[in-house]
Order: C-alpha cells, then structure tokens, then sequence
C-alpha cells in the first residue's frame, strides 16, 4: 500500500470581490517531497499556501493535507503544519530564547521543546542574542526554528529566503534537505531559480492558473524551446537583428553571450545563423534554462490576458 500524499487537492478556486486570484488550482505532494511553488508576483502563491494550511477556506475544490479535510478539518491542519510566512516577525526586543519560549507558549509545548530546537538549529551560543540584532541569515534561522518547534509533519515555507545571502541561504537549503530525508515534506514558494533546481518538483502558477508542473528536467523539457547562443565582440548588433526575426521569442544577453530562443526550433536556428554569420559570432546551441522557461510562461500567461 502506498503511503497517502501529504498534500492531495484539487481544484482549489479563491475569489477575493470579482476577482479570482486562485483558479482551478490542483496539487499532489508526496511525504517527504520538497515542492517548489512558482510565479510571478500577486499570482497566488501565498492565497494557495493559506488554503493549504487551514488559514483560509476555498470558495470551490476539496482536498486533504496530511490525511485531514481543507474543509472541515482545519484545526487538525494547522496543528500539524509549520507555516513560515513571507514577513516572518518575532519580538525584537527579547532574545532568540525568549523569543521561542514565547512561541512555545503559544503551542502549549514542554520547556525542553525549547532546548531542543535551539540545539536542533545551532542557536544554542546565540540563545541570549536581541533578535533584533541578528543579521538576515541567523533571523529566518530563528523564524525557521520557531516554525518547526512543534515539530510539524509538513512546512510549508513562504518566500523564506527573500533578501537573506548566498551562503545563508545555501545553508537554509542544505537544512531543509536535511529535514526531508528525515520525512518532512515541504512546499515552498520561491522567486530564485538555483531554489527551484533544488527541489524535488516544481509548480508554476501565473494569474491563479496552475501552468505547469513536475521536475526541473520535465518542465524545461514540456516548454519545448530551443536556446542557440551566440559569442563574440559584436553581439549588441546581433541582439538587435534578431529582435525582429521570425521565430526569435526571446533574446536575452549573458556577459559576453547572447540567447537566442523561441519555440520554433529550425526557425530559431537559422535566425541565430544569420545574425551570426553577419556579426561574426560563434554560434552553439545550448540547453534551455529554467530562467528562459520561466519568462517564456510569463510571457505567454500576460498574452492570454490580453
Ligand atoms: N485578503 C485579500 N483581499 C483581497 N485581495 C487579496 C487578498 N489576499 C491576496 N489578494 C490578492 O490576490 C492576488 C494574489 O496574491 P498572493 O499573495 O496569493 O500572490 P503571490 O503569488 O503570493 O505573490 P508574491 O509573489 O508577490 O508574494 C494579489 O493580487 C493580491 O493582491
């Protein structure tokens, strides 16, 4: 028997007035899976995520998280789910200790729930620390610490690395790997491309519509693009041939390289020849980057707006 998903819903709809910012929105996360969520700003990551969480109540769609109903048993969610919001905030003037011991108030856990985490997280020599004084790596560290204090069997983790550096953020991943092997599953929202090659899946939502999902390798592969790149001193007056050549959906230029990509793969190749035949440029293809994907979806979702 296969062990039931921790995340199992389908088509989740919101609407906040006339509009509707989450549309028909479906999800499946196995136990112990790392899902990246996906998009552009205001697409409804976030209203996803609090539905999930037993925070908010869909207006159309059903499903269950971690066995329980989104309808019917939010309590049982939100017990059993660590929610780490997009402005994660804790008292400043009180200590990383403090700070948790607060929270263990709040959910009712033994004292030593507090030692533990603070070991669990390496926060034990910065226990006494204001948290107000912590750089951006060690605060979402302390909002981590606290988000996982109770012990939950899913997280579900809202844009947590926004504004914090590299290597805290590498350090965040490695963590949440981590935890992972150990059984947690974890669904997180994300606007960095080197996170979402870190996940186990991904989905992508543009204006509340779930546009794609499944492995890096499966969601670069379905957009079915063709990257040529081009090389060389004069790839400025390459860029601007090819901005209006047939097939040529995006242009983009990397140091001293230019993308060339479109869905139209001969059409994207013989442009990428002639303007680099005419530039002198060094051609190659090469393979399709989540980035290109992305903006390629974008691109299309405002399309289909329009
Ligand atoms: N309580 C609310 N009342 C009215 N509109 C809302 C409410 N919550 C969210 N919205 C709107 O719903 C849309 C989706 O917002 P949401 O925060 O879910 O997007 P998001 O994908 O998480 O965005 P971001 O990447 O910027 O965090 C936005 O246009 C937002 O303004």
């Amino acid at each position: 028997m296969t062990a039931e998903p921790a995340i199992a819903v389908t088509g989740l709809v919101k609407r906040f007035g006339e509009r509707t910012v989450v549309d028909q929105v479906s999800i499946e996360v196995a136990r112990g899976e790392i899902v990246g969520f996906l998009g552009p700003n205001g697409s409804g990551k976030t209203t996803t995520i609090r539905m999930m969480c037993g925070l908010l109540t869909p207006d159309e769609g059903e499903g269950r998280v971690l066995g329980h109903d989104i309808l019917h048993d939010q309590r049982a969610i939100k017990r059993e789910v660590g929610y780490m919001t997009q402005r994660f905030s804790f008292y400043e003037d009180l200590t990383i200790e403090e700070n948790l011991q607060f929270v263990a108030g709040v959910f009712d856990l033994p004292r030593e729930a507090v030692a533990s985490t603070l070991v669990d997280l390496g926060l034990t020599s910065r226990k006494g620390q204001l948290a107000g004084s912590l750089s951006g790596g060690w605060k979402q560290r302390l909002a981590l610490a606290a988000c996982i204090m109770h012990r939950p069997k899913l997280l579900m983790l809202d844009e947590p690395t926004a504004g914090v550096d590299p290597k805290a953020r590498r350090e965040f991943w490695d963590e949440i790997h981590q935890r992972a092997a150990e059984g947690l599953t974890v669904l997180v929202s994300t606007h960095y491309m080197d996170e979402a090659e870190r996940c186990h899946r991904i989905n992508y939502i543009s204006y509340g519509k779930l546009i794609t999902q499944g492995t890096v390798a499966e969601v670069v592969r379905d957009a079915g693009l063709t990257t040529m790149v081009l090389e060389g001193p004069r790839i400025a007056e390459a860029q601007r041939m090819l901005r209006s050549m047939h097939g040529v959906e995006q242009v983009a230029p990397y140091g001293n390289s230019l993308h060339v990509i479109g869905r139209d793969g001969p059409a994207v190749r013989k442009a990428a020849q002639t303007a680099a035949e005419a530039t002198q440029s060094k051609l190659l293809e090469a393979e399709t980057s989540l980035e290109d994907v992305f903006i390629q979806l974008m691109g299309a979702s405002q399309d289909n707006m329009q």
